[in-house]
């Protein structure tokens, strides 16, 4: 059995990246983990090493004593046994090939990222896979209800680490098991990352719902059949119903789609509210992925042949062609079918 990783690198001093290295650093601490943050601003690692906070992303939350924090990502990667990526997804590919020659041999890279990129279509962990030339059982993925604020205040919160081969992901599972957040592992790595990809995009109309004053019927059946589209795109690809019942499908969905936490959700709500794309966007300082994932997705799903219309409206809505008054009509689409029906 693999004994617990020594040093891990955490790309990405943001919201989730910060609270997920003080998952690992709690969970690892009395086995000798250490946690190094890259980040790129130098006040953020001066503060992260000083002060032991992030206050910016997280507050008052104290960090524990085994994480610090860099701007030099050639230090924070070497001599890691895991490296985790948390930028925003449409900048991922850069990075790695910045970060390609100073990644250490045999490491396991995990995506924290809940994006699709645009123009590609591809998801994280192809990304990974094609600029790293890494090989596919050392890629793994954590997704699942996982609001990283609740987290930070150590709230329980389940999770999914995916990847396809079963015993890295019970490696990485065991590395993030403090008391307060519980990994469950899954094979299905396609799956798990199309349920963070899209409920990002039902989170943005929930979101525009709310904010034209729609009530619980309207967003519960944009959850409902958000669901029921997420999973016709995740088993045309290739990946599991049972996942999409799971923490990383419906559990996901229903967080982020409920949250006023939710970047996504919160994005929606001011475009319902009556602000334009640019608005929103000069308005949100954190990442909110499904304004750039939309059109990849929906790109995705018409390739091959799968029937997304929440995403559609939500992307017509975004690209200014759907006023959001125009887009409740469509949003449960209007052909008749039985409720069953995948295809
Ligand atoms: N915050 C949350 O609750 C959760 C976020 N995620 C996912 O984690 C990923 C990262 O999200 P967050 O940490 O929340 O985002 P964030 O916006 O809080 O932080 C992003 C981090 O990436 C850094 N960064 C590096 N290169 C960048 C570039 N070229 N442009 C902009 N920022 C750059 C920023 O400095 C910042 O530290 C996203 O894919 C998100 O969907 C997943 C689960 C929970
Ligand atoms: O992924 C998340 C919760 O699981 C965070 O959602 P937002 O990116 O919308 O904040």
């Amino acid at each position: 059995m693999r004994t617990a990783p020594r040093k891990i690198a955490v790309m990405g001093a943001g919201s989730w990246g910060t609270t997920f290295a003080k998952v690992l650093a709690d969970s690892g601490a009395d086995r000798g983990t250490r946690v190094q943050l890259w980040a790129r601003r130098p006040e953020a690692a001066a503060e992260i090493n000083e002060r032991h906070t992030n206050a910016r992303y997280l507050g008052g939350t104290v960090l524990p004593g085994n994480i610090s924090a860099s701007t030099d990502f050639a230090a924070v990667l070497a001599g890691s046994e895991v490296v985790v990526l948390a930028v925003p997804a449409q900048t991922v590919r850069g990075q790695l090939r910045s970060f390609k020659a100073a990644m250490p041999a045999g490491a396991v890279v995990v995506s924290l990222m809940k994006g699709l990129e645009r123009g590609t279509d591809a998801r994280m962990s192809e990304i990974i896979r094609e600029e790293l030339d890494w090989p596919q059982e050392a890629i793994a993925v954590v997704s699942g209800p996982n609001l990283a604020l609740e987290i930070a205040r150590e709230e329980p919160t389940a999770s999914v680490v995916a990847c396809t081969d079963q015993e890295t992901a019970t490696w990485i599972a065991e590395a993030c098991t403090p008391e307060y957040f519980r990994p469950y592992t899954n094979t299905d790595l396609v799956g798990v990352e199309i349920g963070g990809i899209v409920k990002n995009v039902i989170a943005l109309a929930v979101g525009i719902c709310d904010g034209r004053g729609m009530g619980d019927n309207t967003k519960a059946s944009v959850i409902t059949r958000g669901l029921a589209e997420t999973t016709r795109l995740a088993v045309a690809l290739g990946g599991r119903l049972e996942t999409m019942a799971g923490l990383a499908g419906l559990g996901d969905l229903v967080a982020t789609c409920s949250s006023s936490l939710s970047r996504n959700n919160t994005a929606g709500r001011l475009l319902g509210q009556g602000l334009s794309l640019a608005e929103v966007n000069e308005r949100m300082t954190q990442t909110a992925e499904g304004i750039k994932s939309g059109q990849a997705v929906l790109d995705l799903a018409r390739g091959l042949g799968v029937e997304m219309p929440i995403t559609e409206a939500v992307v017509m809505v975004l690209e200014g062609t759907l006023s959001v008054d125009a887009m409740a009509a469509r949003l449960l689409g209007r052909q008749l079918k039985s409720e069953g029906e995948l295809a």
